[in-house]
């Protein structure tokens, strides 16, 4: 065991310097960049010669495991110690890091005990730093100060052994999200551009305009000749560049798809900044944008959330979609379609003080409903996605040929025997295939459902294996179903009952898409025409009836999802029917049928899971672990339930099941120095999944840097759902066993929420739906009762608890 200072040094420094123990600390817990300059700052101040030497204790004989006797600060002043980095970021990993993974974690078998010379000994005196958490803190903020250029810090005693929650609750606010970030201009086309997911083996990157959109060509043009070591390629996409035959033919040519620029303060274009889901996803994703515009939105980063929204709806203007991703594999292809929920959250945080902010906040408004206002009917509402004998849509992109982007083995087991039998070998095989010189309609069938299962975000599940493209799922069409109703609502409360729209976002379907069947859809340009809110809340109603008729079912207390093409209902046990709560289509008796029947079959130990054990059936070779199958569990899951089950009143339930994954969550972080990944085993309680493609969020060194997008969010979002009570708990990592066993049959501790739950302006914006249409005859229930609250979750007030 080394200390960070050598006893002879004290003779040399005694006498010639000033004490650190006198000078002005940082804030404890500020950010990286103000704890450490600050810091830095003191350092120079009181340097001297003698400072650290970090060598000769290295080499004294006996500078071992034993505890200094000397303790030179009185116990009720915050111990601070004065470090070297990089010989102490090296001699710990050394002693710590035994598999060499460049992390400590508590399958490391170090001793788990280090010592730190303290800042007003200079040194001398030396004090342990013990156990796994305190450890891997510790090799984090070294990490942190040596990417910030320190060679020396004085490090606070307190920022290791930080409240768990509240540290990563800081690091999600102040690092995660902004290393998250990206723009696409000058500033920041190097970090987005590359793709780990490309295989081409192209070294020129590739950016893809819109034909409708020269400027940004133009913008990049200039860029790549400014930028020659860029080696960036610049191509113009052709009208309709969502037509299947063009997709496959550029399968080879991955690339970037532009998105919206701004004029920025010194007149010149800059790309509006997003944030991508990290690890191996750099690109805007659709409904990983949605959950982390969530957490931005907790913590107060409203104008990131807000680009978001600018971003999607440029996709629908030029792509005809909000796409999977921005890259050019993903352009046939959708995901589940959050938007209006995002606009109006965004909507209504946005400040209102005066009247010309109000106006061009409801213009945005305007424009974002517009939008998805043409995503609803050109996507959503027209074939192949919308199945016109049901009503109810389907996950079903017309793409052909094989998605490029997964793993290179993934497909291996598939395509090897359909090779076999058209003689060739797999590598010839695909190219033939892909260019369809080699037709196969049995395969054809497989893909077909295969990227529907994409499209459907749930890549991949036993549910949706060679079916996907058939079934009108519940997550679908309980999507939709908000959707009417917000943008009924949108219409009705922000515009006056009319919303007129524009050519850029006219109604006039894809020619790719079948022609809709949906008489609700309009089939010409829609310069003239108004819409007022009544049409939406009637399909809102219609959509209800038929997700009755298809998907409840009473005896199972639970939805399903509706096959098409055999016309039946599955027998598939989803989580995702919990989604109906989250868009408040079910009634007072089905919410209360799905909490008492259909939630016991996903609840597990770290909260939710994908689908019930029974339904995933026995693992067996042809049954393999999938990733979006019991036993995993992934944040998207979990935060509409919450939102689903206290929306209905079921505070208990939603407030258990957040526990349950925080605790999760904060496990992996404190045991696993500060990992944070895409996805869970719920049921064995970890990070660790090797099913299909591994977990992201496992891969860096020495200090998590951007976490992983959507759990990141999961995790604002779920604070906000705990009590104080239940935060106390978790940061001594409380098991919800032990802590919701202590409370059975015993006093009820407040169930409220310490945060205000829903903003005052979204709850006086919408209302009851069901006042608002004629009720059918027997159809008695309405969906929206009096005491049910609107969706919409405020986590921002809980969260500042923390960060104050
Ligand atoms: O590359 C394979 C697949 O990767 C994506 O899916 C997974 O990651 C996404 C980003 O976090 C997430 O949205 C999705 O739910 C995950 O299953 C991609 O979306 C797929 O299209 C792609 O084939
Ligand atoms: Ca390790």
């Amino acid at each position: 065991m080394i200390t960070s200072k050598h006893p002879e040094d004290k003779e040399k420094s005694v006498g010639k310097r000033k004490s650190f123990a006198t000078e002005p600390r940082p804030d404890l817990f500020s950010t990286p960049d103000e704890y450490y300059d600050t810091n830095d700052k003191v350092i120079n101040r009181t340097r001297t010669l003698s400072i650290s030497n970090m060598e000769s204790r290295r080499n004294r004989p006996n500078s071992t495991i034993q505890r200094r006797l000397s303790h030179d600060e009185p116990s009720n002043i915050p111990r601070r110690f004065l470090v070297n980095v990089n010989d102490t970021l090296n001699v710990i990993l050394e002693q710590e890091d035994l598999d060499n993974n460049s992390q400590i974690s508590i399958t490391d078998a170090g001793p788990k005990l280090f010592q730190l010379g303290t800042a007003s000994s200079n040194g001398y005196n030396a004090f342990d730093i013990r156990g796994n958490y305190m450890l891997s803190n510790l090799l984090q903020e070294l990490a942190t100060a040596k990417d910030q250029g320190r060679s020396q810090i004085l490090l606070d005693e307190a920022r290791l052994a930080e409240d768990p929650l509240q540290r990563l609750s800081r690091m999600i606010k102040f690092t995660f999200w902004s290393n998250l970030t990206r723009s696409i201009d000058k500033k920041g086309l190097e970090k987005v551009i590359s793709d780990p997911k490309d295989r081409s083996g192209e070294k020129s990157p590739l950016i893809y305009v819109p034909i409708d959109a020269p400027h940004i060509y133009d913008y990049y043009v200039k860029l790549a000749q400014e930028k020659p070591q860029l080696n960036l390629r610049v191509e113009m996409l052709p009208a309709h560049p969502d037509n299947p035959a063009f997709v496959r033919s550029i399968s080879t040519k991955p690339g970037l798809l532009a998105l919206e620029m701004r004029e920025s303060s010194n007149g010149q274009l800059e790309g509006i900044p997003f944030v991508v889901p990290g690890a191996r996803f750099n690109e805007i994703y659709y409904w990983d944008s949605y959950f982390m515009a969530l957490g931005l939105i907790s913590d107060d980063l409203i104008d990131l959330a807000q680009g978001i929204v600018d971003h999607f709806v440029f996709q629908i203007r030029h792509y005809g979609k909000i796409l999977n991703g921005n890259r050019s594999y993903y352009l046939t292809r959708s995901q589940p379609p959050f938007l209006t929920d995002l606009a109006m959250q965004i909507y209504h945080r946005l400040p209102d003080d005066t009247e010309a902010e109000r106006e061009s906040n409801k213009q945005w408004l305007a424009r974002a409903i517009r939008a998805a206002i043409k995503e609803y009917h050109n996507v959503w509402m027209s074939e192949p996605r919308l199945d016109p004998v049901s009503g109810l849509s389907r996950f079903r992109p017309p793409s052909i040929g094989i998605p490029p982007e997964t793993e290179p083995s993934h497909f291996l087991h598939v395509l090897e025997p359909f090779a076999e039998k058209h003689g060739m070998g797999v590598d010839e095989f695909i190219t033939k295939y892909n260019n369809q010189e080699v037709k196969d309609s049995e395969l054809d069938d497989f893909f077909l459902h295969d990227i529907a299962i994409r499209e459907s975000g749930h890549d991949t599940t036993t549910r949706f294996e060679n079916c996907c493209a058939d079934l009108a799922t519940v997550d679908l069409n309980t999507l939709l179903y908000k959707y009417e109703v917000d943008i009924g609502f949108a219409i009705k409360d922000q515009f006056d009952d009319e919303l007129e729209l524009f050519d850029e976002f006219e109604l006039t379907p894809s020619p790719f898409a079948a022609e809709s069947t949906d008489s609700s859809t309009p089939k010409r340009k829609s310069t003239d025409v108004t819409q007022t809110s009544k049409p939406w809340f009637e399909r809102a109603k219609g959509r209800r009836a038929r997700l009755d008729r298809y998907c409840w079912n009473d005896e199972a207390g639970n939805y399903f999802d509706y096959n098409t093409k055999t016309q039946k209902q599955t027998t598939f046990e989803t989580a995702t029917s919990l989604w109906a709560l989250w868009a408040g289509c079910a009634t007072e008796t089905q919410a209360k049928a799905l909490v008492e029947k259909a939630l016991p079959l996903f609840e597990v130990m770290g909260g939710i899971t994908t689908c019930s054990e029974r339904s995933r059936g026995p693992l067996t070779p042809e049954n393999p672990a999938k990733q979006w199958d019991y036993p995993y569990a992934w944040p998207p899951h979990q935060v509409i339930a919450w939102v689903g089950l206290e929306r209905y009143g079921f505070m208990e339930a939603a407030q258990r099941l957040a526990y349950r994954w925080v605790y999760m969550m904060i496990t992996a972080f404190v045991d696993f120095n500060g990992t944070v990944t895409e996805k869970f085993d719920a049921v064995r309680l970890t990070h660790m999944v090797d099913a299909e493609y591994g977990n992201q969020g496992i891969d860096f060194d020495f200090v998590p840097r951007e976490g992983f997008g959507w759990s990141n969010a999961s995790f604002q979002v779920g604070l906000s759902f705990l009590t104080n009570s239940m935060k106390t708990a978790l940061s001594v990592c409380t098991s919800p066993e032990v802590y919701f066993s202590r409370r059975v049959g015993g006093e009820s501790e407040g169930l409220e929420r310490d945060a205000p739950v829903t903003p005052p302006a979204v709850l006086a914006a919408k209302g009851d739906i069901d006042s608002l249409y004629t009720e059918k005859e027997g159809d008695a229930e309405a969906p929206f009762a009096d005491k049910r609250k609107r969706m919409s979750i405020d986590v921002s007030q809980a969260i500042k608890g923390f960060s104050n």
